[in-house]
């Protein structure tokens, strides 16, 4: 071994980019990597601010993934679906794991830039919100802390608008066993999704004679993988809030803790859940 530094270009490394794209440029990190402004001289403050613009990155994969997945179920093109509902639950992994980060934040650290997020509060996530819709948790009420951002009021009304993906996964079952949707509940776009028995009766269908009815097997074991980790995110958050800032009333107004345990009870696919108990 010499002492000289090794050089990669010897290996071919690109070691000049006056003209041409580099990493940076394709990633537009000037502009990503400055767009942290802590309100505070506190040191986890930083943490706090990157968990969440993180966060929302993954959860703009998730709606670029999940608006995908629900365009292929309308063509009936199911493989193409299947491999982006995978991706949807790695990227749930990924936002369950990050919570590990932000737990090491005790309240002493929390509480030295709290006061400085004023009422700002992921309670305003236009994305967890739209998240939420896609899926058919769709209360209308949770558009309004938007109505300072055309864009985003217009995202959700827009998606209030149309079928849930979980609508076109109904659709689809009725179509696959009855071979039509005549008897299909109308979906109920601006409302949380409601158990209907006439679909739990056709899910209890498929679950009483899998292989008959594999694919739509698949398809409900998906969506119930994928409401459990939506559940974890949940719990997750309740429990970490709880451990940063106990029975604080929360700074989006909201109750705090007692609000965030009211949303674990929310079924996103109940009737799924729901005719486990029958079988
Ligand atoms: C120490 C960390 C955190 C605390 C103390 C906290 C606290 C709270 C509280 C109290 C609420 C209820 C609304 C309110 O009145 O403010 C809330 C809602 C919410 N938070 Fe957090 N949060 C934390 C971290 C996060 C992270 C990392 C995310 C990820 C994006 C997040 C996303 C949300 C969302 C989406 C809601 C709305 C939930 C719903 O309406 O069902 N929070 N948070
Ligand atoms: N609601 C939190 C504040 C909070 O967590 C927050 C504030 C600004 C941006 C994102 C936040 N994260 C989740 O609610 C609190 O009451 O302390």
């Amino acid at each position: 071994m010499t002492d000289k530094a090794y050089d990669p270009s010897v290996d071919g490394a690109k070691m000049s980019f006056k003209d041409a794209m580099s990493y940076g440029d394709y990633l537009h990190l000037d502009g990503i990597l400055t767009q942290q402004h802590p309100q505070s001289d506190a040191h986890d403050e930083l943490l706090f601010i990157i968990q969440h613009q993180t966060s929302e990155l993954w959860m703009k994969l998730a709606l670029h993934e999940l608006g995908a997945a629900r365009e292929a179920l309308r063509e009936g093109d199911l493989s193409h679906m299947f491999k982006m509902l995978a991706r949807l639950s790695r990227i749930f992994e990924q936002l369950n794991s990050a919570w590990d980060v932000l737990r090491t934040m005790t309240p002493a650290d929390y509480t030295r830039f709290r006061d400085a997020l004023g009422p700002s509060s992921g309670f305003q996530s236009h994305q967890y919100r739209l998240i939420e819709y896609v899926l058919g948790n769709r209360n209308p009420n949770m558009v309004k802390p938007h109505a300072h951002v055309p864009e985003a009021k217009a995202a959700l009304e827009s998606e209030l608008a149309q079928p849930s993906f979980y609508d076109e996964v109904i659709h689809y079952l009725f179509v696959s066993l009855d071979g039509d949707a005549r008897a299909m509940p109308a979906p109920q776009l601006t409302q949380p999704h409601k158990a209907q028995p006439a679909v739990q009766a056709r899910w209890k269908t498929v679950y009483e004679d899998v292989d008959t009815h594999w694919r739509l097997y698949e398809l409900a074991e998906k969506l119930v993988d994928l409401e459990d980790y939506f559940r974890r995110w949940r719990f997750n958050h309740v429990t970490t809030v709880e451990r940063v800032i106990g029975f604080k009333r929360g700074t989006g107004g909201t109750s705090g803790v007692q609000y965030l345990r009211r949303m674990l009870d929310v079924e996103l696919f109940p009737e799924l859940w729901h005719l486990r108990g029958d079988l």
